[in-house]
């Protein structure tokens, strides 16, 4: 399973193979050349695919004895995660962050009667992980393992005390790219499946050099690198949804950002609620990843003494303080040397680590007489026993560490030419070209609503009411003028608020997901936001038109196709209207439940002030009708169906009134319908440029 192990093996292979890719040309990708082949032939397949692979019949067996032909004929693989493009050395230097706290007496820390406004969650913690190396964070839960590790990828809000450097340099939109972060949640689009999600992962992290069938093939490499070919055409699934497992949803995560081909990689509990056998590739795959010039942080709880042998350095946290900074070997000899030695049944290092960071020595062997000044003398004290092993810290590896930091900053220096040479270099360019992440979003957009678009409820919806109110209305002429009248304004207020509540739910809830991937400087947000205004166009305009057409003709409306298209076109200008104001609304509330009361209250308000119920609004507050979209959509409907100088008849006997006598289309007034189209026009535009500003000041930058 080891890739670099394969890799000794199968080099002898490289002169023999054939070149597929421009890639190979020069000396460094032959060297990716050499672990395409590993990958592509050596890896074995996870272990479920082999067992049904044995109690498949012959015909299966010999369908991928072809399969295995063919892929010996296909061109050879090459991983772009062989190697780091760009080594980077992270130091942390008295990391300090507080939270403030909401409450009173909420303080766990502090054993003062006041208490404070803020809690200390990490406490001076320094630190040094250099290309290639991996480094485990150990803790009990609440010990700011995961606060940690957010500080160190640049996502933490809020100030944070000490100093971190990448290169010795400070944090950096171009850094941000470098950085794998798997969070502890798996942000994921539940209706893409495993291949998908990791596809379209490749497409946007991937550099422009490489091509969509090696973009796909690197997607291909981490699917089998993961052991994710079972599940790869499984819908990945998410609370509503039930798709693939816990611990492949975690896989897929980690794929994801696998694919940046990171510098910097960090994972909050990667192994957790995974079997030992599926963890302990997990941890496998780090190692082979920082090996390949990555560093590599990963926060674990409890990992097996198998997986403890695999990290190089390790980083122990209690309530925030550090007990231990340094080589996974020696911590027993450290905690010895201050009085603690492991009992016989410690045959798990992290085991005892964890005791220690809770204060609990329940298994030590401090029967050897041996002095250890300050060490506590009662076991069961577990404040003293903490406050023992970090200031033992302090006093024992602290200075070391210090010295490390130090080191560190001048080898890195040197070691990174480029930097000096040319700073600019840091500040790279998008990975990808706009046009490019705009295909890839309105394409993985499409895919991801497509249930919800396209869903039979929603269809449902629209259709019955349209035929209902088509029956409501049925053929009625305009001897009911005030009936007709009404269709027009039902046709303006469904179709502003329909649109309008879909559209609210559009930024909410991507939001994890666009913080995430924006915190990854994998987009631009134009791109996303032009993505998915073009993304949800279908059916937004395609509801509406089989709405109009089956209501207009039903209701009796003027029997002209012309008026029968420009009603159909002012309704889909109102749909557009309206869903902008959504998206407007939603990105700049982030909340459901408040943009879903204010929407349903500006809706009443448009309702009430367009000119339909109340045709005497008080002069102080008639300008509301301004506001309303829905009103000047009113407006046009009735001008494009009724002409000036129209008559239509008014009472028994053939009496015949002209249409502007009416009092509601008296009060409406149809003149001026280029105004109205104007303020549509310019609302149209307006909301879509408040909904853009909005997430812009949302999202990270
Ligand atoms: N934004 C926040 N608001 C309130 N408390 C917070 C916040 N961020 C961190 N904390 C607190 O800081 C402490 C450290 O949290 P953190 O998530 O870093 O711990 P952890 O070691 O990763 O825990 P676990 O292993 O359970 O994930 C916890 O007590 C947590 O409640």
């Amino acid at each position: 399973m080891m890739p670099h192990d394969r890799e000794t093996t199968s080099s002898s292979i490289t002169g023999n193979c054939p070149c597929p890719t421009n890639a190979c040309k020069d000396n460094i990708n032959s060297s990716l050349h050499i672990h395409s082949i590993n990958l592509a032939s050596n890896v074995s397949p996870c272990l479920e695919e082999e067992e049904e692979d044995q109690m498949q019949g012959p015909h299966e067996t010999r369908r991928q004895q072809q399969q295995q032909q063919q892929q010996q004929k296909t061109p050879v693989r090459f991983s772009i995660l062989r190697q780091s493009l760009r080594p980077v050395t992270l130091k942390f230097e008295d990391v300090g962050y507080s939270i403030t706290l909401k409450q009173r007496g909420g303080n766990c820390i502090s054993s003062s009667s006041h208490p404070k406004p803020s809690r200390a969650v990490l406490n001076r913690v320094s630190g040094v992980v250099r290309p290639g190396e991996l480094l485990a964070m150990l803790g009990p839960s609440g010990s700011g393992k995961t606060t940690l590790l957010t500080a160190l990828a640049g996502r933490l809000p809020g100030k944070i005390s000490g100093k971190i450097t990448y290169n010795g340099l400070p944090f950096s939109s171009s850094m941000k790219r470098k950085i794998g972060f798997v969070s502890q949640d798996d942000v994921l689009y539940p209706h893409l499946t495993v291949f998908e999600t990791l596809t379209y992962a490749a497409f946007l992290r991937l550099p422009k050099k490489l091509t969509r069938e090696e973009k796909i093939e690197q997607a291909e490499l981490i699917i089998m690198e993961l052991g994710l070919n079972r599940c790869r055409n499984s819908m990945v699934g998410g609370p509503l949804l039930r798709g693939v497992s816990g611990g492949e949803r975690k896989r897929v995560s980690i794929g994801q950002e696998m694919l940046v081909n990171p510098s910097l990689l960090l994972l909050d509990e990667p192994t957790s609620g995974l079997d030992s056998t599926t963890a302990q590739r997990i941890v496998v795959t780090l190692r082979w990843l920082a090996k390949g010039g990555r560093a590599v942080i990963t926060t674990i709880h409890q990992p097996s003494s198998r997986l403890y042998t695999m990290f190089d350095k390790v980083l122990v946290l209690s309530e925030g303080c550090p007990i231990y900074y340094g080589k996974s070997g020696l911590v027993m000899d450290y905690f010895g040397s201050i009085g603690y030695m492991p009992g016989f049944n410690y045959v798990n290092p992290a085991d005892f680590l964890l005791d220690l960071a809770n204060g609990v020595v329940p298994d030590t062997r401090q029967d050897d007489q041996t002095e250890f000044p300050g060490r506590p003398e009662h076991n069961d004290d577990k404040n003293a026993i903490r406050q023992f092993l970090v200031s033992s810290y302090k006093k024992n590896l602290y200075p070391a560490l210090k010295d490390e930091i130090c080191r560190t900053s001048i080898q890195a220096l040197a070691a990174d030419p480029a930097r000096v040479a040319s700073p600019r270099n840091y500040d790279n360019q998008w990975t990808t070209s706009w046009w490019l992440q705009f295909k890839v979003l309105l394409s993985r957009g499409l895919k991801e609503r497509k249930h919800e678009s396209y869903s039979g409820l929603r269809i449902f919806q629209v259709m019955s009411v349209s035929i209902l109110s088509g029956l409501l209305w049925w053929h009625s002429g305009t001897i009911h003028i005030q009936d007709q009248v009404g269709l027009l304004f039902f046709f303006s207020i469904f179709w502003g608020f329909f649109p309008l509540f879909n559209a609210i739910f559009a930024f909410p809830q991507e939001q994890p997901m666009l913080k995430r991937e924006r915190s990854s400087g994998l987009y631009r947000l134009s791109s996303y936001y032009f993505a998915r205004m073009v993304g949800d166009l279908p059916m937004e305009l395609v509801l509406p038109t089989i709405f109009v057409t089956v209501t207009y003709w039903m209701g009796g409306l003027k029997p002209s196709l012309t008026t029968f298209l420009l009603t159909l076109l002012i309704i889909l200008f109102n749909v557009l209207v309206s869903q902008g104001l959504g998206l407007a609304l939603g990105a700049i509330l982030m909340d459901l439940k408040q943009a879903t009361t204010l929407s349903s209250v500006m809706m009443l308000v448009f309702l009430l002030a367009s000119g339909y119920y109340i045709q005497h609004i008080p002069p102080f507050i008639a300008w509301l009708k301004y506001m309303s979209f829905s009103h000047f959509c009113y407006k046009l409907l009735v001008g494009v169906q009724y002409s000036e100088n129209e008559l239509y008849e008014c009472g028994a006997g053939g009496v015949r009134c002209r249409v502007m006598d009416n009092p509601a289309i008296e009060f409406l007034g149809i003149d001026d319908m280029g105004g109205s189209v104007a303020a549509l026009a310019v609302m149209l535009v307006g909301y879509r440029l408040i909904a853009y500003f909005a997430l812009r000041l949302r999202l990270p930058q």
